[in-house]
């Protein structure tokens, strides 16, 4: 039962997506990555970060990956990265964040779709990976510098919903550091602060290596990689393949040793 202020919100959030769509169509076509600011307004913003906040207390999320930290070449302690959870956005006690998930599938549908434009255009995308939630602790763990997608897994976009309110990255850090290939960019780096309410679209592949410089504050983020049909297909005829062929090699050797 909606509300008539939900159904403005609503609808007010559907006008924004058809705007926001030509921007990202333009933008992933031009510099490979997009960034939109007040994606979905403080109020539903801050229903998804007392979300997470809650998922983050009742210990859902995953230990963080255990990073070393170096100081003059020696390994001195190990500190903690990111801690992450997946959600398929239908859990019923993660509403807002479900809602998140429909309204970024809804651009990128509509986006991919829009009559010809870039890239863009050639590519069908039906299909994504579950939401992943970020949490950086803050004691200082950031990424190394990474491709998302660099042997054609096939992801094609990824999209990083931000969470963090009154952001500062002189004393926060956590700047995400994209360093885009392209005309455009030559040398260049893109620094994208973790703000809230902020989504980043950027092309999965090689043309987008990044990293996140280290964070000195809890840092959020809800991360989702959508798919290109094409290339998603025949990464999983190859995988089947090659997980058939290691069978193979598996059962030659098991009788082997049974001779
Ligand atoms: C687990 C995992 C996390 C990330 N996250 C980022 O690159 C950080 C983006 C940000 O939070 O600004 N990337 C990959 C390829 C994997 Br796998
Ligand atoms: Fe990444």
């Amino acid at each position: 039962p909606h509300s008539n202020a939900a159904q403005a919100v609503e609808r007010n959030i559907f006008d924004k997506i058809q705007n926001i769509c030509a921007s990202v169509v333009r933008d992933l076509t031009t510099f490979g990555l997009c960034v939109v600011d007040d994606f979905l307004g403080h109020e539903i913003g801050s229903l998804i970060l007392e979300e997470v906040l809650r998922l983050q207390k009742t210990g859902t999320f995953s230990d963080g990956q255990l990073v070393s930290a170096k100081t003059h070449g020696k390994d001195v302690k190990t500190i903690r990265g990111d801690q992450i959870t997946w959600l398929d956005g239908k859990e019923r006690t993660c509403r807002n964040i479900s809602m998140l998930i429909s309204i970024v599938d809804a651009v990128i549908t509509r986006a991919s779709k829009l009559p010809r434009n870039g890239k863009l255009g050639n590519h069908r995308i039906s299909g994504r990976t579950k939401a992943m939630v970020a949490c950086y602790p803050g004691n200082g763990s950031h990424y190394v510098k990474h491709v998302d997608n660099p042997n054609q897994d096939g992801r094609l976009i990824t999209a990083i919903y931000y969470l963090n309110k009154n952001w500062n990255r002189e004393t926060d850090g956590g700047v995400l550091r994209i360093f885009p290939e392209g005309e455009f960019w030559r040398d260049n780096v893109a620094d994208i602060e973790p703000l809230f309410d902020r989504i980043l679209f950027f092309w999965s592949d090689r043309r987008n290596p990044h990293e996140v410089q280290p964070a000195f504050t809890t840092r959020y983020a809800i991360t989702l990689w959508y798919f290109d049909d094409e290339e998603r297909t025949a990464a999983i005829a190859k995988y089947r393949s090659e997980s058939e062929f290691f069978l193979q090699i598996q059962k030659c050797l098991h009788r082997v040793h049974e001779m």
